[in-house]
């Protein structure tokens, strides 16, 4: 058997565990069976992102008459738009060349399978598999991919989901018309997309509501602005089934309240009806890592398994899947586990600080509790709204007030204490409006809050009896970059203390 100091499983956010470990001169595995980089770069955030800007670009042109501007009608050069997703997709290859070139790094192209708990082999792309390999330390960052529960005939007819989007059905160009079965963020961004591209989108969604983990108010404005693109969005549906005809794709859809049947029908099918976990080549089976509801690797808040030196960072562990929290997740583990200067100088992770943003037209952003959660714990609630249109740069921007497409600010705060308990925007620029308070929320003293209580070494269960408290330092900026901030945004650009945080090893 083969012995690592260190073995990590995926190149996503894990990467920076894996960097910090290189960079001690730890003889690191890293093992990846997809594309090097993970679902963010290859299949994720960052080429959707590259399309939702040039769709933004587009709606924005639109705007610009009201406010004085004449414009011409904008359109996408499908083609350019199309050569830059692939230019960033193809940074993939740079990533596994970057890795490749270390001594005490053994790179591993397969699927890694756990035999029993520490001990691991791979099924190599290239059909052979490895010998047993272990470390004391295993980092596990799989993440996850599209959920599709079985609708009658869809196999039969075809679908994309973003992991075929962005591989072997990559459009050559915009589809005429597209039905998006989800209206989750994913479904919600590509409809934008394809919108501006000129496609007739039809929304399909199975929850009551759009953005259903936004506040109800957000989902509320958001149906409205969507459905203002043009956007055919139908709430509360189940789909029943799809079939083929004249090479159209046909969903039979059930409303869920009044079993009202309908046929919506597209040229292609996009499911975006959320993820799942990657862990089928892992064989958890063979360990005794555990698992929660829908299958998620169950971590503490040293991001700890139920297996003393595993780890699980990531989207696999159930958490809030983003990158910036994967990342926030890999950098804590990096400390804990090749920096920290004695467990005291740990860092722990906290999950009621992650900011979300869904980058649609517009974009919504948030930290913290939705109206609807604060009341669910019992705080004294009381909220507070403020329009785009009741500030001069709104009205600059062309917002008057009543405007159908009013963005807006609401604060939720618990009235005893006038503590901030959730901040949601919507309307332009709202992936950077709500970063002051995903700072100011971060800094202060902050306790060492167990998760999941049950999982914990003895080095764990000795530092939750000791109660320690990370100082926040408002001032520091080691606090700046300890706070997220969502990706990819423009406060990335601004949270330049980040570089400084990058290098202070
Ligand atoms: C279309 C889309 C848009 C998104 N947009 C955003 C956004 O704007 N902002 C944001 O923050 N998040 C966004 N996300 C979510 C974000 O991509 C994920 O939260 C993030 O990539 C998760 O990172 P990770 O490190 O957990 O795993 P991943 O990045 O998914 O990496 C896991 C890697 O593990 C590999 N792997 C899996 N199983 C094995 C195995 N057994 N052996 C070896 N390798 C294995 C996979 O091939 C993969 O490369 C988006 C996701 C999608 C699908
Ligand atoms: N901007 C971002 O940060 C960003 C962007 C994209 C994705 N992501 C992350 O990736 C994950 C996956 O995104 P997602 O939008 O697929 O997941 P999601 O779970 O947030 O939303 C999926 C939606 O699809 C609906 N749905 C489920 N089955 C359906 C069906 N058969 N027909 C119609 N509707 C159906 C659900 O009601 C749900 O609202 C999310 O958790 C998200 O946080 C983040």
């Amino acid at each position: 058997m083969k012995t690592y100091d260190i073995i990590v499983v995926g190149t996503g956010g894990a990467t920076i565990v894996a960097d910090a470990a290189i960079n001690k001169g730890k003889k690191v595995a890293i093992i990846e069976k997809g594309k090097f980089g993970g679902t963010c770069l290859t299949r994720g955030c960052i080429p959707t992102k590259v399309m939702v800007t040039v769709a933004d670009a587009v709606r924005e042109i639109e705007e610009l008459p009201k406010i004085g501007v004449k414009v011409q009608p904008a359109t996408i050069d499908w083609n350019l738009m199309s050569k830059r997703v692939w230019q960033k997709i193809d940074e993939s290859k740079g990533v596994e060349a970057y890795y490749d070139k270390f001594d005490n790094v053994d790179l591993y192209r397969g699927a890694a399978t756990f035999v029993k708990d520490k001990v691991l082999t791979v099924a190599m792309n290239t059909g052979e598999v490895t010998e047993e390999i272990t470390a004391p330390i295993i980092v596990l960052g799989v993440g996850g991919h599209t959920k599709v529960n079985p609708i009658k005939g869809l196999d039969e007819a075809g679908y994309m989901s973003s992991e075929s989007l962005f591989g072997n059905k990559y459009p050559q160009k915009p589809f005429k018309s597209l039905v998006v079965m989800g209206g989750g963020p994913i479904g919600t961004e590509f409809a934008h997309v394809f919108a501006a591209a000129g496609t007739k989108v039809t929304l399909i969604q199975h929850n009551v509501r759009l953005l259903p983990k936004e506040d109800a108010e957000i989902s509320e404005q958001i149906y409205k602005d969507i459905t203002r693109l043009g956007i055919d969005v139908i709430l509360n549906q189940e789909p029943e089934e799809v079939r083929v005809e004249n090479g159209e794709k046909i969903v039979v859809i059930r409303d869920r309240k009044t079993g009202e049947i309908r046929e919506v029908r597209g040229e292609e099918i996009l499911m975006a009806s959320g993820i799942k976990p990657a862990t089928e080549e892992l064989k958890l089976e063979n360990t005794s890592i555990q698992t929660k509801r829908g299958g998620w690797i169950v971590t503490n808040e040293f991001l700890e398994t139920s297996v003393d030196g595993v780890y699980a960072l990531g989207d696999i562990n159930g958490e809030a899947p983003f990158r910036h929290k994967a990342n926030y997740e890999a950098d804590i583990l990096a400390h804990n586990l090749f920096y920290a200067t004695s467990p005291q100088d740990f860092r722990w992770a906290r999950y009621d600080l992650v900011p979300a943003v869904t980058f649609t037209y517009p974009q919504v952003g948030h930290v913290g509790l939705t109206e609807q959660e604060a009341l669910e714990k019992g705080y004294a609630v009381k909220t507070g709204k403020n329009f785009y249109s009741s500030t001069a740069k709104g009205f600059a921007m062309g917002f008057d007030p009543g405007d159908d497409n009013d963005g807006f600010v609401k604060i939720v705060v618990d009235e005893k204490t006038n503590h901030i308990l959730g901040v949601h925007v919507i309307g332009p620029q709202a992936s950077i409006l709500f970063q002051p308070f995903v700072n100011l929320l971060n800094s202060g003293d902050t306790p060492l809050a167990p998760i999941n209580e049950e999982i914990g070494s003895t080095l764990t269960k000795q530092l939750r009896q000791e109660g320690l408290v990370r100082k926040m330092d408002p001032h520091s900026v080691i606090t700046v970059g300890e706070t997220m901030s969502p990706h990819p945004t423009l406060s990335e650009v601004i949270m330049w203390t980040q570089v400084y945080y990058e290098h202070r090893w």
